[in-house]
């Protein structure tokens, strides 16, 4: 079953198209990786996907309230510790059990702490947890190892591959090779857009609350 299909979308960011004639299908339990050099719009292209900003052209296609977006900020309330993080983000996704994503990110040990005063990787630890207790199928990742250390990006992908062997699906823009089998790999590059396409911005829209 499709969880998500992408036909001929085309994304644009600060007035200018980045990429265009994007299309690809993921069936449950399938990863796809978006490559390209940086500015290329591979997180215009995340944010499209996440509902953030309308695309310019092109259709997506997902069920209501299916995807989670791990942006590149991790999204924590600096002065709550770990666990209320994410039991606060639980709560939200109506959740009751934190303890398996604290296990999956190895945040026991720091569950006491304040967000503040984790390092960064840390931050980027526990901002991943909160994937895990958003029961979403569609993952949307952007640059998730960025800050980890060896260790924790491996364990990230342990904690991606079981959710896509639960029937989830993930889009993962990364410059590094995660070793997800099968995974399908788009290089932007070649869908750069041709500098005199219109951006189409929509009336009314503003980039501060996009
Ligand atoms: N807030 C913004 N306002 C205006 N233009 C932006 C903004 N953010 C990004 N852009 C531009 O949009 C284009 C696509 O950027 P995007 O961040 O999607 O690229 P990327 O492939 O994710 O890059 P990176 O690998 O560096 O993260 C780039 O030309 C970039 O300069």
């Amino acid at each position: 079953m499709s969880l998500l299909s992408v036909h001929d979308l085309a994304v644009a960011r600060g007035g200018m198209r980045a990429v265009e004639g994007v299309s690809f299908t993921l069936d449950a339990g399938q990863a796809l990786i978006l490559r390209g050099p940086n500015g290329i719009g591979k997180t215009t292209l995340l944010r499209c996907l996440a509902g953030l900003q309308p695309p310019v052209a092109g259709r997506i296609q997902m069920a209501p309230d299916s995807a989670a977006y791990a942006a590149h900020a991790d999204g924590l309330k600096s002065t709550l510790t770990v666990a209320e993080n994410l039991a606060f983000w639980a709560r939200i996704f109506d959740r009751a059990d934190i303890a398996p994503a604290l296990a999956a990110m190895n945040l026991q040990g720091l569950r006491d702490r304040a967000a503040a005063t984790l390092s960064a990787g840390q931050k980027r630890r526990l901002g991943l947890a909160r994937l895990l207790v958003t029961g979403r199928a569609v993952w949307l990742l952007d640059e998730p190892t960025i800050s980890l250390d060896a260790a924790s990006a491996a364990l990230f992908a342990d904690v991606v591959r079981s959710h896509l062997a639960q029937g989830g699906v993930t889009v993962i823009a990364t410059h590094i090779d995660l070793s997800l089998p099968q995974a399908q790999v788009i290089d932007l590059t070649e869908y750069r857009a041709n500098p005199g396409a219109p951006s189409a911005r929509p009336a009314g829209f503003n980039e501060a609350f996009a």
